[in-house]
């Protein structure tokens, strides 16, 4: 006879007080984090690799999550980054011939505490009209705790605005991915949370990407002499990232080229004199629209991110710091936030969204092409100087 185990309870607590009682799912314990919804139909192990959703609590409105299991080659970092994670229907079948584990099994391993079985549509629907806030997953022993001790772990637990979240998710040691084909030069990596697509994107078009610890100074950075620089996505508010706003400006100034991707792009905006803020629920997904202002191009894009550049997205605007002209590149249909950043009289662009995508639509992959133009087309244009 076999027996029947009912699953063990574990409830999500938002800090508003609002509560949902699912079943323990990955990691059993209590989490704390922003709770956030992502709307990709595909792509959850991406999601879940993506050292950017450090410190945040994921809700995924695909309703089956699990299906086809864990593989090596998915992997966007050595381990699943999402401080908790929410799902509806947790597959309890593994159906993939890539897959080399159960999902299950792998947040466990890394610890991380989910549960399924939620209304992630309901919860999907609240969080749109009152915005990202704080929350926990609590089960085992920690479901056991009482609603206001819960509720008030909840209230105590860190907000996302004002955190610096790099040096939990950066590379404590450099190291150096070669460049792939014909050598263009190399390229300064700044490890805020980067991606493994994105380095494989740039070895692709002949970078020695050199990938350097979020603690570096400026100094260090021009010692390698870089043909140019890149700032990677990572977790966190920009606005608490001043040590790395004085870096780019430094090595601006300095004249190298720089590509910056989502946290790269609000630095950059910072970097520029500008403001960045907290948008109410952020945008993450693989399907969010965007205008490329050059070309009148819809790109349908991967995006994950919670804050923004404030620039208008008309014109061309004199930079507070002084690097001179800059302008939105490309900007969100869906609510016309910031989505790129083109400087007008430095060799220097941004943006917001993830053209390495993993998961998402292949649209942006131009943009490492155009890195690459403007770092050689730069490197032409220093040596004709040096000739003339
Ligand atoms: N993917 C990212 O780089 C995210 C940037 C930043 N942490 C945000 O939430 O907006």
């Amino acid at each position: 006879m076999t027996s029947f185990t009912p699953p063990s309870p574990a409830v999500l607590v938002l800090e508003d007080g609002n509560r949902y009682v699912g079943h323990a799912y990955g990691a059993t314990g209590r989490t704390l984090g922003e709770v956030v919804f992502a709307t990709g139909m595909t792509g959850y192990q991406e999601t879940l690799t993506d050292p950017s959703y450090a410190g945040q609590i994921v809700l995924m409105t695909a309703p089956h999550i699990g299906n086809t299991g864990v593989n090596r080659e998915d992997m966007e970092s050595a381990r699943v980054w999402v401080a908790g994670y929410v799902v509806r229907d947790a597959s309890r079948v593994v159906s993939n011939f890539r897959a080399d584990r159960s999902l299950d099994d792998e947040l466990v391993q890394d610890g991380v505490v989910g549960i399924s079985g939620i209304d992630t549509r309901a919860v999907t629907r609240h969080i749109r009209s009152a915005g990202s806030m704080r929350g926990g997953v609590f089960s085992g022993e920690d479901f056991e705790l009482s609603g206001a001790e819960q509720l008030s772990l909840v209230r105590a637990g860190a907000q996302m605005a004002g955190l610096n979240l790099s040096s939990q998710v950066s590379t404590t040691e450099q190291y150096t991915v070669p460049a792939v084909g014909e050598r263009v030069g190399s390229v300064a990596v700044l490890d805020l949370g980067v991606k493994t697509s994105t380095l494989n994107h740039l070895a692709a078009r002949g970078f020695d990407v050199v990938v350097l610890p979020q603690s570096v100074t400026s100094a260090e950075v021009l010692a390698l002499e870089p043909s140019a620089l890149f700032f990677s996505n990572g977790p966190g508010d920009p606005a608490a990232s001043d040590a790395h706003v004085a870096l780019l400006q430094d090595v601006l100034r300095a004249g190298v080229p720089y590509f910056g991707i989502c946290f790269g792009n609000q630095l950059l905006g910072r970097a520029l004199g500008f403001e960045t803020y907290k948008l109410p629920f952020g945008h993450r997904g693989i399907n969010q629209p965007v205008l490329d202002k050059a070309t009148g191009r819809v790109e349908i894009t991967s995006q994950n991110h919670g804050f923004a550049v404030d620039l208008p997205i008309e014109g061309r605007h004199e930079t507070p710091a002084g690097f001179g002209l800059a302008e939105v590149s490309h900007y969100s249909l869906n609510d016309e936030v910031v989505e790129g950043i083109n400087c007008i009289d430095i060799p220097a662009f941004s943006v917001q969204y993830h053209p390495e995508s993993a998961s998402g639509p292949h649209d942006a992959v131009y943009l490492f092409d155009r890195f690459r133009d403007l770092v050689t087309g730069h490197a032409t244009t220093s040596s004709t100087k040096e000739n003339n």
